[in-house]
């Protein structure tokens, strides 16, 4: 009888797992696919219609397609090619929340390729409800126990000040300061990640936490991390600060600021010569990335006569798809029990792998369940 090829759970290196699942946003592929992508984002969310005009005017700019998918592509081969040169044999697979490839039909083939235990990497890489609980729930839904006969899900810490993810971003960062020549001395580190409103922002992460709640405790981590990294390769000090893009929501509701336009003004009349702009929010350079940084940012500093350098996210980075290879090696051991190494940059908070009930809220469904979450402990 000829050998049967070795099942990927036979690896002791993966084991318990037998698939990985890389679970991501979704954006829209072709002009028709724009209105209906960006009604399934917002279902339920109360974003004002012309917000949402503006943004499908965002994606229309580029051809009524985000590059978001296509990076997703790029990452899942450089995955492949990370784990082959590890002799991992471990089969991928990759779903979205709001467009196609959808989670769904993603899981229904796992189930029917007959795997029984997945690890999940998202393309998200901080706590709070929209970067974290929202993919845990959409999980949920996906593997709901009646249409995935019984496989379970497990994901990866979130790993934003993982070394990897933070070496991506430090050599980004100094190419960009290259890019700015001599300026590039005393230009200003401008971290950027997506604004959330204020009420997701102080129940983001575990509780206890501190009045800024965990989103934004993580990103000053991260912030700090690359600047350190940044001063170190070059010799000398950087000031930094953290900015937001993308808010959406009414205007009547707070969301986390200040937002990079007023920012880059503000720092115009501080008397900054030059910025560079550090997307650390974001694991790709998509949409958010291309028309919020871009386009937007980029127009606002050329208006102001600001020098403006933009780094590139963590994308196809060899440290960072090394380090998501490493993170669900690092959860495989968790899961068979052992306890392995979670390393971080210093002074970075520690990533979890199973949130606790009261982690990130959800403010307009308390009650609606989520994966990768510990049962509640009867008080
Ligand atoms: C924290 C966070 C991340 C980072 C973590 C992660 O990566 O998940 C993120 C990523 C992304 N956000 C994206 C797109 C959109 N986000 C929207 C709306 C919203 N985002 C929010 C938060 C976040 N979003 C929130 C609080 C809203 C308000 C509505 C709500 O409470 O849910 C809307 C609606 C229109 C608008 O108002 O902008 C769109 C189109 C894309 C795809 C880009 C592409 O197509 O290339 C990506 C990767
Ligand atoms: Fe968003």
């Amino acid at each position: 009888m000829p050998d049967a090829a070795p099942a990927a759970a036979s690896d002791p290196r993966t084991a318990p797992y037998d698939a990985l699942l890389l679970v991501s946003f979704g954006g829209p592929e072709q002009p028709a696919d724009v209105m209906p992508f960006l009604e399934n984002v917002t279902r339920g969310r109360g974003i004002p219609r012309d917000r949402l005009a503006a943004v499908a005017h965002h994606y229309d700019d580029f051809g009524g397609r985000s590059p978001i998918n296509d990076q997703c592509r790029e990452l899942l081969a450089a995955l492949r090619t990370e784990l082959d040169s590890r002799s991992i044999d471990l089969p991928l697979y990759w779903g979205n929340r709001n467009w196609d490839p959808f989670l769904g039909p993603e899981v229904e083939r796992i189930v029917a390729d007959g795997h029984r235990r997945v690890v999940a990497v998202l393309t998200s890489a901080y706590p709070s409800y929209s970067s974290c609980r929202q993919y845990r729930e959409n999980l949920f839904d996906a593997f709901d126990p009646q249409s995935a006969s019984g496989v379970t899900v497990d994901k990866i810490r979130h790993y934003s000040d993982h070394p990897g993810f933070v070496t991506a971003s430090v050599d980004a960062t100094n190419a960009a300061l290259d890019e700015l020549g001599e300026l590039g001395d005393d230009a200003r580190l401008v971290f950027m990640t997506h604004s959330i409103p204020t009420a997701m922002a102080t129940t983001a992460g575990p509780t206890p936490r501190r009045p800024e709640g965990g989103y934004v405790d993580w990103h000053l981590a991260v912030a700090a991390a690359v600047t350190r990294g940044v001063e170190e390769r070059r010799g000398r000090s950087y000031a930094f600060d953290l900015a937001f893009c993308s808010r959406s929501g009414p205007p009547s509701q707070p969301w986390l600021e200040p937002d990079v336009n007023d920012h880059l003004a503000e720092l115009k009349e501080a008397g900054v010569p030059a910025v560079v702009l550090v997307p650390i929010g974001f694991v790709s350079d998509h949409m958010e990335v291309i028309y919020d940084l871009d386009t937007e940012a980029v127009e606002t500093a050329r208006e102001l006569g600001m020098p403006l350098a933009r780094a590139a996210t963590a994308g196809t980075h060899p440290a960072f798809v090394s380090a998501l290879v490493d993170l669900v090696l690092e959860r495989a051991a968790a899961a068979r029990d052992e306890e392995p190494a979670k390393p971080v940059v210093a002074g970075g908070p520690v990533g979890w792998y199973d949130c606790n009930p009261d982690c990130c809220t959800n403010l307009r469904e308390p009650g609606r369940q989520a994966l990768c979450q510990r049962v509640a402990q009867p008080v």
